[in-house]
């Protein structure tokens, strides 16, 4: 049964490369968070912007020593679980793998292919099991608003496409590139998965905003992908970035019905350790962030 529950939003931004801060956030506050799985990349900053609550977080911490690999993905999301956050706009510097995603569109990528290995990339463990769907892993709901402010910002921006996410640190070879290019896939990056799959468990809406800033190893015309070539780019990407997060959070955080389905409600009927056999530990740390079900 479809429920009418009212929720206000809060809105967590996860900044990628080269976003360590937002502004124009009021009552700005850095504060730490713990968590049952450690603690997340940096402090969370607390706000408001027009009047809604936001909190955001620097994906590899201010200053950028966290790599991809080392990222904690489930302190970062449970963080922002804990701290209320009900949709999540991940922002991140991507490589293009086609021609006319050139540098400095901006992507909202609604698929993706996690070529990771070595990361932790469920909340549920022996004791309590759980399978959240992913076929569609990013709210469309979401896609609707930034792709409408991008358009009134100019924002050049391509609506639609599959982030291939991979291991990293290193950048691909030529040969990798070219076959994440036979899959069709639009633009690369290391740190959306397990972002997405853990935000599902935890049931919040994510999406992202894939910001390209080369073409990666490919392209005949264009050198391969360096630090320097992305960095030059994300700065002028970040300036487009803030402007649409400023744009956005103030729509996306009027307050609506919750969704009877997808996201918001991942947990219903995922979970399927009988809960006479469910270890009343990992239940208890579950609770952080899935207390609506257990
Ligand atoms: C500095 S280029 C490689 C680095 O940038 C991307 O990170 P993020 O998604 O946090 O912007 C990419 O995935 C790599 O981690
Ligand atoms: N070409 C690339 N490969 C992986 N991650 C990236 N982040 C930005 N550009 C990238």
């Amino acid at each position: 049964m479809a429920e009418n529950k009212m929720v206000k939003p809060v809105i967590g931004v996860i900044g990628g490369s080269g976003l360590y801060e937002i502004d124009g956030l009021k009552d700005r506050q850095w504060r730490r968070c713990e968590t049952p799985w450690g603690e997340p990349s940096d402090e969370l900053l607390f706000g408001t912007l027009d009047g809604v609550s936001c909190v955001f977080l620097p994906r590899h911490g201010r200053g950028h020593p966290i790599p991809p690999s080392e990222l904690n993905f489930r302190a970062n999301i449970a963080a922002l679980k804990k701290a209320g956050v009900t949709d999540i706009l991940s922002l991140s510097a991507v490589g293009s793998l086609k021609e006319e995603l050139e540098p400095g569109r901006f992507v909202l990528v609604d698929q993706f292919i996690d070529l990771c290995q070595n990361r932790k990339r469920s909340f549920f463990e022996k004791g309590c099991v759980a399978h959240v769907g992913m076929a569609d892993p990013v709210s469309h709901r979401l896609l609707d608003v930034l792709e409408k402010e991008a358009h009134d910002l100019s924002i050049p921006l391509k609506r639609g496409g599959t982030y291939v996410v991979i291991e990293g640190p290193q950048f691909s070879t030529r040969a990798e590139s070219e076959l994440y290019r036979s899959w069709g896939c639009s633009v690369i990056g290391m740190t959306n998965m397990p972002e997405a799959r853990l935000a599902r468990e935890a049931e919040m809406n994510y999406a992202t905003v894939a910001m390209v800033t080369d073409y990666d190893c490919w392209h005949d015309e264009h050198e391969a992908v360096t630090v320097e070539a992305v960095i030059k780019i994300m700065q002028k990407n970040a300036d487009h970035a803030r402007a649409l997060i400023k744009a956005a959070i103030p729509v996306l955080g009027q307050e609506r019905e919750l969704c009877s389905s997808g996201a918001e409600r991942a947990l219903d009927n995922a979970i399927i350790t009988a809960p006479q056999a469910r270890d009343e530990k990992v239940v208890e740390t579950l609770k952080f962030i899935a207390d609506r079900v257990l």
